[in-house]
């Protein structure tokens, strides 16, 4: 049972490896030689005791010189054998890292767009890189060890009937004490125990993330310690596991240390009985310190497997974390792909659930977006506005019915093609930590300074770039450079302007929307999707006013559409939240005016 286990985890490396598999086996082979070298020496010992003691005045001819270069030659040699092995054993760790941190990209790389919705880059690192750093540790330094911890208690259990199977079994009786002790700890209560420690320690490593992310809120709201009650929790959690863990291994680990440092008190017993009953002594002295010599290899092996098996438990666990996330469904690509003619938006009769839930987030919703039409999704909060634009890019595929762009189910537009022909500019924008420009031209190449520069106006972005210390130059992120919320959102823009394509996909700002900023977004959004094939999930009534088309979602369904005076005329939900829309504008209008003698006002009519 135990081999079996060995053999299933080290099974589990090989589709990493590719031709480099051969390795493990070198490394098994090598580190069993070894093995067996390093206990050859303790023979030759034996030998050289037995001399001694059989012959102390040395008259005879003796072999001991050549016992003892015997010795250290096999000692020697071990050493070089067991290097051969650990760097057999690097190699394949390496092989094995490298294996997989490729699939864990590649299988990212092939994720739906959704999945990055679902799991947050920093859990995507931590699972690939703690795998595959994981893997590496144990596959390099335990390799060796498996080999050792089967082929050492052979030689050893052989050796111990060999030279003298009574005194053998007196300095068995220890070690299968120990044995016995060993399983206890080791049993299916032990190891659930462990996988409960390690499942505390990793929720109060998950709970310290959360607690340090959520402090600025904390602050925001003066919310005290209580607040964190997770993360207490699994302190406290934590704590109580690892009291009970300490509880349940301190009578049996203490019993075995005691037990496995004691053969000689079952060795001494032995001698004076084979003595008494008219045993050479210089023999039986000789196997003696031969036993107490060999004895304490077998409690050295024994803790040895016990750390292995500690070791494969984290190494399975940080595999099966990895496998996990491998295994999340990729994007499929259609065998036979269609290029895209003309730049219309269809979705027909679409049904959507995320994962897990039990409630339709979109539920045949049907619409037709004729190219250069521009439509508004509005609605109340968690309607399904954004899921609907997210499956207009293929964030998911649908459960039900079809999107088409131009026509084409796009299941059956290669990936690359359908990003190239859509532009998104959602809420979360992110940028990276590269210049200003490298932000603004991301992806696309020889890209003249021109564009950059309309794109720079017709975003707002202007004023942006000339407050940064290095223009457009600027490293975002480094050194303070820190752009607000609305500054990022139109520079994202500008990246969509940039990179012109025929659809564009707007989530407006909501969260970063200062009166300032969020007139020149609109400024921006508007220059745009001019032109443009352009789906908007907007939060603000006053910006769909002039587009073709609005659909009122509620609950994953259309509730109303038509245009902004179709729809306030018809008086029903649209004019409803229409209504209540003007009167919060006018009650911020007053709020500000009574506040600051209405400069606000100012700045929202300009
Ligand atoms: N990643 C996700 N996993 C599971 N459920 C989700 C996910 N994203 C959204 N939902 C659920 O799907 C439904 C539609 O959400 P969606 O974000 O599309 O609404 P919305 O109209 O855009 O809301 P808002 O205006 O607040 O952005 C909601 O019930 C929401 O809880």
């Amino acid at each position: 049972m135990h081999t079996e286990k060995k053999k299933f985890i080290l099974k589990r490396f090989t589709p990493y490896m590719g031709r480099k598999k051969v390795l493990l086996p070198v490394s098994l082979i090598l580190s069993g030689l070894s093995a067996v070298l390093n206990i050859v020496p303790f023979v030759f010992v034996w030998f050289i005791t037995r001399e001694l003691l059989l012959n102390p005045q040395m008259t005879q001819l003796s072999n001991i010189d050549f016992y003892a270069w015997l010795a250290l030659g096999c000692a020697i040699l071990g050493v070089v054998i067991y290097f051969l092995s650990l760097l057999s054993s690097h190699l394949a760790a390496f092989h094995v890292e490298i294996g997989m941190q490729k699939l864990g990209m590649e299988r990212i790389m092939a994720m739906p767009l959704g999945f990055f919705d679902q799991h947050s880059s920093g859990k995507i690192r931590k699972i690939v890189n703690d795998g595959a750093a994981t893997t590496h540790g144990f596959l390099a330094h335990q390799l060796p060890d498996i080999a050792g911890s089967v082929v050492s208690p052979i030689v050893l259990i052989v050796l111990i009937f060999t030279v003298d199977w009574r005194m053998g079994l007196a300095s068995m009786i220890p070690i299968i004490i120990g044995f016995i002790t060993m399983s206890f700890m080791m049993s299916d209560k032990g190891k659930e125990f462990q996988k409960r420690y390690y499942d505390a320690l990793e929720e109060m490593s998950s709970e310290s993330v959360e607690y340090i992310r959520g402090i600025p809120v904390v602050k925001t709201f003066g919310q005290s310690i209580f607040s964190f009650k997770r993360f207490y929790d699994s302190i406290v959690k934590y704590k109580e596991m690892v009291a009970a863990y300490t509880r349940l291994w301190q009578k049996p680990m203490s019993f075995y240390t005691v037990v496995m440092q004691s053969a000689v008190f079952f060795l001494i017993p032995m001698a004076i009985l084979l003595i008494g009953r008219g045993d050479s002594l210089p023999m039986v002295l000789a196997d003696f310190i031969f036993y107490l010599l060999i004895t304490p290899i077998f409690s050295m092996l024994l803790m040895k497997s016990m750390h292995f098996q500690q070791n494969t438990m984290i190494a399975e666990q940080a595999i099966d974390r990895f496998d996990h996330l491998i295994q999340y469904p990729a994007m499929a690509e259609a065998k036979k792909t269609e290029r895209i003619e003309e730049y219309s938006l269809e979705f027909k009769d679409v049904v959507f659930s995320y994962q897990g839930a039990d409630k339709k987030a979109i539920d045949k919703i049907s619409f037709k977006l004729k190219p250069g039409e521009t439509m508004a999704l509005v609605g109340a909060s968690g309607g399904g506005k954004t899921t609907i634009a997210r499956l207009a890019a293929r964030f998911w595929d649908v459960d039900a019915g079809e999107v088409l762009v131009g026509g084409i189910n796009v299941k059956a537009i290669p990936k690359n093609e359908l990003m190239d022909k859509i532009a998104l500019v959602f809420q979360n924008t992110k940028l990276f930590k590269t210049t200003l420009k490298e932000n603004i031209v991301f992806g696309k190449e020889g890209v003249s300074s021109e564009t950059i520069n309309r794109a720079i106006d017709l975003s707002q972005s202007r004023e942006i770039i000339d407050h940064l210390p290095g223009g457009m130059n600027t490293v975002i992120g480094a050194k303070g450079t820190y752009l607000s919320g609305g500054e990022q959102q139109r520079i994202a823009i500008a990246r969509a302007m940039v990179k012109d394509a025929p659809i564009v996909l707007l989530d407006e700002a909501t969260a970063f929307a200062d009166p300032e900023n969020e007139h020149l977004i609109q400024k921006a959004l508007k220059a745009l999707s001019k032109g443009k094939t352009t789906l908007m999930i907007a939060h603000r009534l006053t910006s769909v006013q002039n587009v073709d088309r609005i659909l009122v979602i509620d609950n994953g369904r259309i509730v109303e559409q038509g245009s902004h005076q179709d729809l306030l005329e018809r008086g029903g939900c649209y004019r409803r939240m229409w209504d209540e829309y003007q009167q919060t504008v006018a009650w911020k209008i007053d709020a500000r005016s009574a506040n600051n003698g209405g400069q606000d006002d100012q700045i929202l009519s300009k």
